[in-house]
């Protein structure tokens, strides 16, 4: 990749390199003016090529070809849902990791949401498709090609009309702005590839979450490596959360589209409003300046994870207190003014996006010799650390600071419920905490993260509690939890309440994927089972899909493995049984604030839940 190579080094090895800039994608017609195949394909050419062409001609042409770089959480379900609303343009995937591209293209997504399975079959494998008549007639049924694609070849960036970016782009570990500052490595390498490769004309696209001013430096840095050419370069961060990817993707609260405030920045803006208007309706679609848009991604995450940190403050009040925290978060959400979202106390919010755009916007405050607002938004991060630490102190005094010969258990290790996502898992620091103490074993049950991912994040904090085997993975709740002294619910999964979740509002998700289809059951559940062989159906916008049966895996498949030793647990757990089988003192630590305590202490256990004070 060009990730080695200087600047300078690039902007004119880019010149050998040219036949790829030009190169006729399959589904470009060699008629296209926007995409013209180069006999003499060298840089001074296309050059030129590109003067004559106007920056008028930037985004003017129909979009027949996207490619989104980063097959992550964001990359991977975005492509998928631009690719369904839009089966006559090509989505090519493209990752610089063979092993992320090589899951995408199999029956093991590395990215667990619910329904993204069956979209991904749809637009991947292609599908029989009929109207109302349904797929019974076989006279109404017609194919829908195949329009997703995932690489690691960068020669698609040079058939794209619009680049998406989705790399990842995470806090920096070293150097200035260490702990704060956002890693661009990942970043810039990939626009490096992107400005060697992209074709006159193209719109680049952040998708990643960015420090403001990023799109202005794209902008440099795309004229430092291929002068006169031109390009857009637009902001339109992504607000999907985990565990609700599909759902935010395809009915988003806004999409948020900054641009340079050019004629051509608009034109731009307005071919990527277009794409989304197939499915978001266009008083969904806020234009503003490229910093406004980038800034507004930061300050929303900030004031979504303020809320969390203000209500996890309030809860340390409580367990001191009579107070109890859920029912000030109801009494205080009732406003109008506050509303009810993100006010549930709980560890503390962990994930890949949180801390990091925090961080990343007291940076920025810093930088500007805003020290006052740096120290207000770092509080957020800081308080939230505090609420593990509190956490994991209760449970240490519960057992009177000894837990010395104690088995553990720890249900859940996903960030939040519904993901199989480990990053920033808030369980790693509570289990760092509790190994201290010297626990006989802490054992971990989680619904769908992989075990090499759990241990991988323990390995990070305490690699000798791995070696020894006292940190152990379980594929069973009911085997995690045998003989604990003490059960931890660390994530908000369903599966480890005691009662039934209230139903919410039908969400866009259940309504494309109705709760009786397969395609809403976990991966694991299709996989396992002889219906990956069968014809699965979905209907979506008055059209009913038949899935093409998918390849079977070659009888050694590392993938099949894991998944298949895994039970399915996608019912509640019963804590009857859980109960029984666990030791004096039988401690349960509602870290999520969503058992029915008083229910649980009925099966003999004892019960502490953050934000109440301890009986
Ligand atoms: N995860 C979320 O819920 C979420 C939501 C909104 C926004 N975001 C933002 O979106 C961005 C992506 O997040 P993510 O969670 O999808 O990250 P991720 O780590 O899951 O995926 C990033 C992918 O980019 C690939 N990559 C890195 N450098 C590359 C290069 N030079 N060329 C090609 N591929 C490269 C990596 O291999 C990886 O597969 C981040 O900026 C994040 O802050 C994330
Ligand atoms: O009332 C609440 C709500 C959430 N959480 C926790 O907060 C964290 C983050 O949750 P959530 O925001 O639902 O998940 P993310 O996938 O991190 O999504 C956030 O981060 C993404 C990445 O930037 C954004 O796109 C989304 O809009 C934003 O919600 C998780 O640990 C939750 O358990 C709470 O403790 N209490």
């Amino acid at each position: 990749m060009a990730d080695d190579i200087p600047m300078d080094v690039l902007s004119s090895s880019g010149a050998s390199d040219a036949s790829s800039f030009c190169s006729t994608g399959p589904t470009t017609p060699a008629s296209s003016p926007l995409f013209r195949p180069s006999g003499s394909d060298d840089l001074a050419v296309l050059t030129q090529l590109a003067h004559l062409r106007s920056i008028e001609s930037v985004a003017s042409e129909p979009v027949k070809s996207v490619c989104v770089v980063g097959a992550g959480y964001v990359g991977g379900p975005t492509a998928a849902v631009l690719a369904l609303y839009h089966p006559s343009i090509t989505v090519e995937v493209l990752d610089r990791d063979p092993r992320r591209i090589q899951q995408w293209q199999s029956p093991h997504l590395p990215v667990h949401e619910s329904g993204l399975e069956t979209v991904v079959r749809t637009v991947r494998d292609g599908a029989d498709m009929a109207g109302d008549e349904g797929l019974t007639d076989p006279l109404s049924v017609q194919k829908r090609g195949r329009n997703l694609f995932f690489t690691c070849d960068t020669a698609t960036i040079a058939r794209a009309d619009i680049v998406f970016m989705a790399v990842n782009t995470p806090t920096k570990t070293f150097g200035v702005g260490a702990g704060c500052a956002t890693n661009m490595t990942a970043f810039d390498s990939a626009m490096r590839e992107v400005a060697a490769h992209a074709k006159p004309g193209a719109i680049i696209v952040e998708k990643s979450t960015v420090p403001g001013g990023t799109a202005e430096r794209v902008r440099k840095m795309l004229s430092t490596y291929r002068p006169g050419v031109p390009f857009e370069v637009l902001s339109n961060p992504e607000f999907l959360a985990e565990g609700c990817a599909i759902d935010n993707l395809t009915a988003p609260d806004r999409v948020l589209i900054g641009s340079a405030g050019t004629p051509s920045g608009r034109r731009a803006a307005r071919t990527l409003a277009n794409l989304y208007e197939a499915w978001v309706p266009s008083s969904k679609i806020l234009q503003t300046n490229s910093w406004s848009s980038e800034l507004a991604k930061l300050v929303a995450n900030a004031m979504l994870a303020q809320r969390i940190s203000s209500i996890n403050s309030i809860s340390a009040i409580c367990e001191k207190t009579g107070a109890e925290v859920d029912q000030v978060a109801h009494a205080i959400g009732l406003d109008a003014r506050i509303g009810p979202q993100f006010l549930k106390a709980g560890l503390g919010f962990g994930g890949s996006c949180f801390r990091k755009d925090i961080a990343s916007l007291a940076y920025l405050a810093e930088s500007l010799g805003l020290d006052d607002v740096a120290h207000y938004w770092r509080q957020v991060n800081v308080m939230n650390e505090r609420q593990r630490d509190r956490f994991s102190r209760k449970v240490i005094d519960c057992f009177e600071r000894n837990l010395v010969g104690r088995k553990l258990a720890i249900l859940g290790f996903a960030f939040k419920k519904n993901t199989g996502d480990t990053r920033e898992s808030l369980a790693v620091d509570v289990i760092r905490q509790l190994l201290e103490e010297r626990p006989a074993e802490i054992a971990i049950f989680d619904p769908y993260c992989r075990p090499e991912d759990i241990l991988r994040e323990i390995m990070s904090v305490a690699p000798e509690a791995v070696h020894n085997e006292v940190v152990k993975i379980s594929s069973d709740p009911y085997l995690a939890c045998s003989q604990a002294h003490a059960v931890l619910v660390v994530t908000d999964c369903d599966q480890f309440r005691n009662t039934r979740p209230k139903k919410k509002r039908a969400t866009t998700q259940s309504v494309l994927f109705p709760q009786k289809s397969p395609a809403w059951a976990p991966a694991h559940d299709l996989l396992c089972h002889e219906t990956t062989l069968e014809r699965e159906t979905w209907t979506h916008d008055g059209v009913s899909y038949q899935l093409n049966a998918q390849d079977a895996c070659s009888p050694n498949c590392s993938d099949c493995r894991t998944t298949c030793d895994r039970p399915s647990v996608t019912e509640q757990v019963e804590w009857t049984r859980i109960a029984y089988n666990m030791l004096e003192p039988r401690w349960v630590f509602d870290g999520r604030g969503q058992l029915d305590a008083a229910e649980l202490e009925k099966l003999g256990v004892r019960v502490d839940t953050v934000g109440r004070r301890t009986a």
